[in-house]
């Protein structure tokens, strides 16, 4: 009979070990929050959890962005973060502003990662400066800063005037096109137009001459491509953000072969003829190759050494060229199309910037220099103000190496490897820092105001090491749109189509200043 005996045995041990372990598990997780006595927000129920597992119902990005606002509402002043759950997995929205600036600032090497998964072996172009973290992370932000920082704009200037003035004219077009119909334009697919031709022109090289080789509709494709194809689902991705050494070892990558294969081999193309030709165009691919040159001549090696060293080298020139359009484009654009949205809501607003401008170029002799459009301080202010309203990056996220007591209150520990988000809509939406949050006021941002403003209330561009590294080079071909746009066309909004949800469409009125119709303000149906 012993041998019934070791049958049962092994049927318990094959039941503990298969069901009640996950069990144990998903109810240890479940209760996570409550067992280290934090307040939280309950998980939701398992089937709508397995429903976004498997993809059934996904997370759509508003809904996130209201999930975090209530969160901030219902806990704020009672403890420095509260807890949430993200599918199965417990996580923290940080409340407490000295908490906030400990992450972002202070103790930033305990918040360096914010747990994307890349692999620079297998999938070198998904290795790109956003989702590294470490040394590795720290390395790469070292050697990209320079040709980040204020002075380089200066020289990129004249590269991205002219990338801007073709792009004009294929507006002003539209736009006297359409005024012969309802005189209305979707204006986020312009300026996305927009974005994209100055990112092609000045960190692809797409010249006239080039895009008969690589055509402008299909480096579109490649981008819309790169943005959205998730080549994961929910699950996996939740696999490889807990497991990346595994995914690692597996080789699994996250880039599609199609678009690694366009875009390195356009840029292998743009860099050979570079390193080619004698002359230096003065443009971000130019900065690339002088860095990847550099690198190469601070290395004594072999020649298969350094064949493997220059692969390596381009495998990251890729990375930083594709970040530009991962971590720019959609910012810029969004931002761009806000700043005319609000503009377009608040005319007095928009005559105040159009009169600082003019002043501006008034001063310059009528000519848009570099210096001219570093000066304009209003238009500075209507930047910062749309990004506090409507703030592209809606909350930062990051992941602790290590426990960390909070300091303020040690009771409280957020824990290694803990996932936490800080806020940044909600922030910005916050009337404690904010009177009247849902109104646009520019003058919310004059000089005085910064210098009361407590540090990270303001986190349009992140705050600390690891924030924007993009922010200059944003600026510079944001203000050089702006000013050109205003100073030749009126914008007014499509009243019976007002924007609720940030996705819809945007229609703006877009009036040319030498050609004001007469009774314009009849064609608009209030
Ligand atoms: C209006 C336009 C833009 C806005 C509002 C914006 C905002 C941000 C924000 C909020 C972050 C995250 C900061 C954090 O986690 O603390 C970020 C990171 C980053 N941005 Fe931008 N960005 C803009 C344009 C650009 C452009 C044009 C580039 C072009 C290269 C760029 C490159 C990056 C990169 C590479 C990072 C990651 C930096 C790192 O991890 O070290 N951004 N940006």
């Amino acid at each position: 009979m012993w041998w019934v005996w070791l049958i049962v045995a092994v049927v318990i041990a094959v039941l503990v070990i298969f069901v009640l372990t996950p069990l144990l598990y998903i109810c240890y997780k479940r209760n996570y929050w409550r067992w280290h006595n934090v307040p939280f927000e309950p998980p939701a129920p398992e089937f709508e959890i397995l429903q976004r597992l498997f993809g059934l119902r996904p997370t759509l990005e508003w809904e996130e962005l209201e999930h975090y606002d209530l969160l901030y509402r219902n806990f704020k002043g009672r403890s420095p973060f509260c807890g949430f759950y993200h599918l199965m997995q417990p996580r923290a929205l940080i409340l407490d502003r000295e908490l906030i600036m400990q992450i972002l600032i202070k103790n930033f090497s305990n918040f360096n990662d914010r747990g994307i998964y890349h692999n620079s072996k297998h999938d070198p172009l998904s290795a790109d400066l956003y989702s590294r973290r470490g040394s590795e992370w720290k390395e790469m932000r070292l050697r990209l800063e320079p040709i980040f920082a204020k002075d380089e704009m200066r020289y990129l200037y004249d590269g991205l005037r002219e990338s801007s003035a073709e792009w004009l004219l294929g507006f002003d077009q539209l736009v006297r096109n359409e005024r012969a119909h309802s005189g209305y334009i979707e204006i986020r697919t312009q300026i996305r137009r927009y974005v994209l031709t100055t990112l092609a022109a000045c960190v692809f090289d797409l010249t006239a001459a080039r895009q008969e080789k690589y055509p402008l509709n299909v480096f579109e494709d490649m981008t819309h491509l790169e943005h959205t194809t998730s080549r994961h689902s929910e699950f996996a991705n939740a696999f490889l953000r807990r497991y990346p050494r595994l995914g690692k070892k597996m080789k699994l990558r996250t880039t599609s072969k199609e678009v690694e294969d366009y875009f390195t081999g356009l840029i292998t193309e743009v860099v050979n003829e570079r390193e080619q030709s004698s002359t230096e165009k003065k443009d971000y691919m130019q900065l690339l190759v002088n860095l990847m040159q550099q690198e190469l001549s601070t290395h004594e090696v072999e020649d298969q050494t350094m064949k493997e060293l220059k692969e390596h080298l381009m495998g990251e020139l890729a990375a930083h060229a594709i970040s530009f359009l991962k971590a720019g484009l959609r910012p810029t654009t969004h931002t761009l199309t806000y700043i005319l949205y609000e503009l377009a809501l608040n005319d007095p607003i928009q005559e105040q910037l159009r009169a600082e401008i003019e002043v501006a170029l008034k001063r310059h002799n009528n000519e848009l220099t570099y210096d001219c459009l570093r000066e304009l301080k209003f238009l500075g202010q209507v930047i910062s103000e749309t990004i506090r309203l409507h703030p592209v990056v809606p909350y930062l996220i990051r992941r602790t190496l290590t426990d960390f007591p909070v300091l303020s209150d040690n009771k409280y520990v957020l824990p290694k490897n803990m996932f936490i988000i800080v806020p940044t809509h909600a922030i910005h939406n916050d009337a404690e820092y904010y009177p009247e949050p849902f109104i646009f006021k520019p003058e919310r941002f004059g000089r005085e105001d910064n210098k009361r403003r407590d540090i990270c209330m303001w986190l349009g561009f992140g705050e600390g090491p690891r924030s924007c590294i993009g922010l200059h080079f944003a600026q510079l071909i944001m203000r050089l749109l702006l000013v050109q746009l205003i100073t030749r066309y009126h914008f007014t909004v499509d009243r019976t189509r007002l924007m609720v949800k940030p996705q819809n469409v945007i229609r703006l009125r877009v009036d040319p200043l030498d050609e004001q119709a007469d009774g314009r303000e009849a064609d608009v149906v209030i």
